[in-house]
């Protein structure tokens, strides 16, 4: 029954998504752009929050801007509240921790202090200079396959150019994922991503309090992987002092630590979630925006090819409107993170004008829910339009801050807990896809079915290909 119906005490004047809805990805074929309009549009339209079963408990989610808005700015009442709180026993936390994403008051903003410097100064030449191998690897494939236009795989490939990159520009080591395709370390990351996106672990935490033999490897394996990472670290970093002169965030981690201001496992933590985080989501956002150019082959891809040709300077791709405002409505139409639940009540509340929450609660929001919403988006909100943002730089970057400053668009959260890797997600997104337009023609793959993400971070799911290169 506490799974059927939501507890007594949770508001009565918002609706009720049917619990069975988030089970259905796992019984059935749909993707959660489908189950999003079958079952939490209309109730989400119209209220603006709903009460939600996922991962185990009852929560609240909210989608309208104003309500998000009081979210955002009220943590004290609205608390992050993290897997490591929410789900200590799993995998997931074991991975993650106490870390800069999901702590809350004091400690993060330790954290946050201790990160933002080298999150928004960086360095981008190893990102141009990755993106060189990431298209030389689809030239090799081109050239290795006799018909032209073999469809290609995408997504772990896109995987180890993300990798690279943050490990190069933010942790201060070369992942070197791209360099060869049996990397040691990249092979250990994809085998406990196994163990912690496990779909019935996911469902279920519960489980992970069982002594299960094949989950206390899943622990163990996890802990090694936190462990090497470290060891990268210090090779590169730490052995050579290397950390003193420089201004990677993962310098100012160890500064930190050496000064007392974190301990070890703290340091641990965060340099897991900077890989974490900062890999994963410009994975989705560049897989995304491939699979927009490709369904849009004709218009947006043809439009940005001769807007980028002769563009080759980060901080004048970052003044082009087209590729500029393609990218603004990629995040809107497919924002990658798509549910996240991970704040808590730290007391009863009121939500809006009339939703009265009790103490304990969690609460989250659905950034699909948010970008779609025609209240905010007009009637077009589904459609994929670049040109909404705007004609000129100045223009579309003051309709991207408002909506953000609003909460219309909530792909990067915003306010005091905003992303802190925005900047360098799409410094890197514009780099390599200015590489890829100049050197390839793509499309998407005939023998590949149009399918989102059945849950979890969202995007095109096992995207295929088919590029033709260019004739220069
Ligand atoms: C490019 C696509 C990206 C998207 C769509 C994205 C989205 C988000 C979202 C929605 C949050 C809030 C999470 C929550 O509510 O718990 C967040 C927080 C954060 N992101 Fe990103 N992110 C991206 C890239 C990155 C990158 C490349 C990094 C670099 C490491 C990064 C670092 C962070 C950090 C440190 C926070 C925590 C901020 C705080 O709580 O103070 N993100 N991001």
């Amino acid at each position: 029954e506490k799974i059927v119906f939501p507890p007594w005490n949770f508001p009565k004047n918002i609706p009720t998504i049917p619990f069975y809805v988030i089970f259905l990805p796992s019984i059935i074929d749909i993707d959660q752009t489908e189950l999003y309009d079958l079952y939490l549009r209309k109730p989400l339209e119209k209220h603006g929050a709903a009460k939600l079963f996922f991962g185990s408990r009852w929560n609240i989610i909210v989608t309208k801007p104003q309500m998000l808005a009081q979210i955002f700015k009220d943590e004290d009442t609205f608390a992050k509240s993290g897997n490591q709180k929410k789900i200590p026993h799993s995998v997931i936390a074991a991975y993650t921790g106490d870390n800069v994403i999901s702590a809350h008051g004091k400690i993060w903003r330790t954290y946050r202090s201790i990160v933002t410097n080298g999150l928004q100064h960086f360095d981008d030449s190893p990102i141009f200079k990755n993106a060189k191998l990431f298209t030389n690897i689809i030239e090799q494939h081109l050239n290795e396959n006799s018909k032209e236009r073999e469809s290609l795989p995408m997504s772990g490939l896109v995987q180890r150019l993300c990798l690279d990159n943050i490990s190069q520009v933010v942790l201060g080591f070369d992942f070197a994922s791209l360099s060869s395709d049996k990397n040691p370390l990249h092979n250990h990351l994809m085998r406990i991503k196994k163990q912690i996106f496990h779909p019935f672990f996911l469902t279920f935490p519960f489980f992970d309090h069982l002594p299960i033999p094949a989950r206390k490897r899943g622990f163990a394996d996890v802990e090694a992987f936190r462990k090497e990472l470290v060891k990268h670290v210090d090779e590169e970093l730490v052995k050579n002092y290397k950390f003193e002169q420089t201004t990677f965030a993962a310098s100012d981690l160890i500064r930190a630590y050496n000064n007392g201001v974190i301990d070890r496992k703290q340091l641990t933590d965060n340099l897991v979630i900077l890989l974490v985080a900062g890999h994963e989501n410009p994975q989705l956002l560049l897989t995304t925006s491939l699979y927009l150019l490709a369904k849009h082959s004709h218009t947006w891809q043809k439009k940005i090819r001769n807007e980028i040709w002769e563009v080759f300077q980060s901080k004048k791709l970052s003044e082009l409107p087209l590729l500029n405002s393609f990218l603004y409505e990629a995040v809107r139409i497919l924002p990658p993170l798509n549910t996240i639940i991970n704040r808590c009540t730290t007391k009863t509340c009121l939500l809006g004008n009339n939703v009265v929450i009790p103490r304990g609660v969690y609460v989250g929001y659905n950034n699909f829910g948010s970008s779609h919403d025609t209240q905010s988006w007009g009637p077009d909100a589904d459609e994929f339009k670049p040109q909404r943002w705007g004609q000129d730089i100045e223009t579309i970057n003051k309709n991207w801050k408002y909506a953000k400053n609003t909460c219309k668009l909530s792909s990067f959260h915003g306010g005091r807990r905003a992303c802190l890797g925005e900047k360098l997600g799409l410094v890197e997104v514009r780099i390599t896809l200015a590489e890829m337009l100049r050197r390839y023609e793509w499309i998407l793959a005939p023998d590949w079915e149009e399918k989102m993400t059945p849950a979890g971070p969202l995007g095109p799911l096992n995207l295929k290909l088919k590029f033709k290169k260019l004739n220069l």
